[in-house]
């Protein structure tokens, strides 16, 4: 089976890697890319400045970025994975949703709606039964998928392994890679030989992306994990991959075996995309870094550890890379599962 899928803001940090991790995708074929009007019209070779660490595709360097409007896309799409600034998938994913398209996003918009499935598919892959709700209450014929915040996915698979100890209380303190800002987002005078404290929105959206991503869905209807998190986040001047402190309040006492047993325990997902095992715990106490360790399972396997014994529950490290566990590679997973429950 051939999936023809057009990629949304191609030309980006994030598209790039959906282009390369799409190269040899064994059901998914790029059929067609967009990004901004600046763009459009060029070939995709000239219009992305390439800066992942394998070549551009042939096939898709030779492309014409087209605009980002339901009229400029083929209508022989099965399925579309969006990485565009969340103000345009705010004003474009719900157009081409009501035109019949599905689409897989990584912006922000709309990821809190209650129709709208945030999803990992390891975690909560029931939480697509949303959809019914989404296409009765919109009129759509297409559906809209999301993808949680590169901070929040790095962190909300060792929670929900860790949920059967009841999970009461998360903080959290995070080291971002520049990445995570986009190409141009942080400039090397403000990065190197520094930290930055603060990346707008970025707690607000692990607080509440989590407990959405850990409640329940039933009859349709969405609950949202009680479970209280707070985060403090920080830019790095490491390139790609995350890495999290994470302080987890729970209601029993596991000690350290029982939570290293746990974490490598969440159970995977039968998906091409997806590592065999989510989560891999390094005993090693300096690990995982993300020079080292941010590449495990193709760059999807998140890695934890520094597990340690605290007064009120556990404290380790996690660390997942942010453009592809983080984004890119989240919504091709999501996108295979949207094909292995029938809506694609
Ligand atoms: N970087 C990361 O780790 C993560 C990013 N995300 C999210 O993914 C999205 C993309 O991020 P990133 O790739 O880093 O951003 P970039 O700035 O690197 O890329 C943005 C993309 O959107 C296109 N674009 C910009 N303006 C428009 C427009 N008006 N109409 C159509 N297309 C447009 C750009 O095209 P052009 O080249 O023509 O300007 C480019 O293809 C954002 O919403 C971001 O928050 C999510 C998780 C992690
Ligand atoms: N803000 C994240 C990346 C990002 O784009 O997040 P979001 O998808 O929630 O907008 C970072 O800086 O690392």
């Amino acid at each position: 089976m051939s999936v023809r899928v057009g990629l949304l803001g191609a030309t980006g940090a994030v598209g790039q890697r959906f282009v390369q991790l799409l190269e040899d995708h064994p059901t998914f074929e790029i059929a067609a890319v967009t990004a901004s009007p600046e763009s459009a019209g060029k070939s995709y070779r000239d219009a992305a400045k390439w800066r992942v660490d394998t070549p551009i595709p042939d096939h898709v360097a030779e492309m014409t970025v087209r605009e980002t409007t339901p009229e400029a896309l083929p209508d022989d799409l099965d399925l579309l994975f969006s990485s565009l600034p969340s103000g345009v998938g705010a004003a474009v994913e719900p157009e081409l949703c009501r035109a019949g398209y599905v689409v897989s996003s990584n912006s922000s918009n709309e990821r809190m709606a209650e129709d709208v499935p945030l999803t990992i598919p390891e975690v909560n892959p029931d939480h697509l039964d949303l959809l019914e709700t989404q296409r009765e209450e919109r009129g759509w014929d297409g559906a809209l998928v999301k993808n949680p915040n590169c901070s929040t996915i790095t962190m909300v698979p060792t929670l929900a392994a860790l949920d059967q100890f009841g999970l009461e209380r998360v903080h959290v303190a995070t080291l971002q890679a520049v990445s995570g800002a986009g190409y141009s987002g942080v400039t090397s005078m403000e990065i190197i030989d520094n930290v930055l404290p603060h990346i707008g929105g970025e707690e607000a959206k692990m607080e509440t992306e989590s407990r959405k991503l850990l409640g329940d869905v039933e009859n349709g209807e969405l609950s949202l994990h009680d479970v209280d998190v707070s985060a403090s986040c920080n830019r790095v001047p490491s390139l790609d991959g995350h890495l999290e402190n994470v302080f987890a309040e729970l209601d029993a006492n596991p000690d350290p075996e029982a939570v290293h047993e746990a974490l490598e325990s969440l159970d995977g997902a039968d998906l091409p995309s997806a590592p065999d095992q989510p989560i891999h715990v390094f005993a090693d106490p300096d690990r995982p870094q993300p020079r080292l360790d941010r590449m495990r399972g193709k760059g999807m396997q998140i890695s934890a550890g520094g597990l340690r014994e605290t007064a009120e529950g556990v404290q380790y490290n996690c660390l997942a890379h942010n453009t592809i566990r983080g984004a890119a590679g989240a919504s091709v997973l999501n996108g295979e599962l949207l094909v292995e429950e029938g809506w694609v």
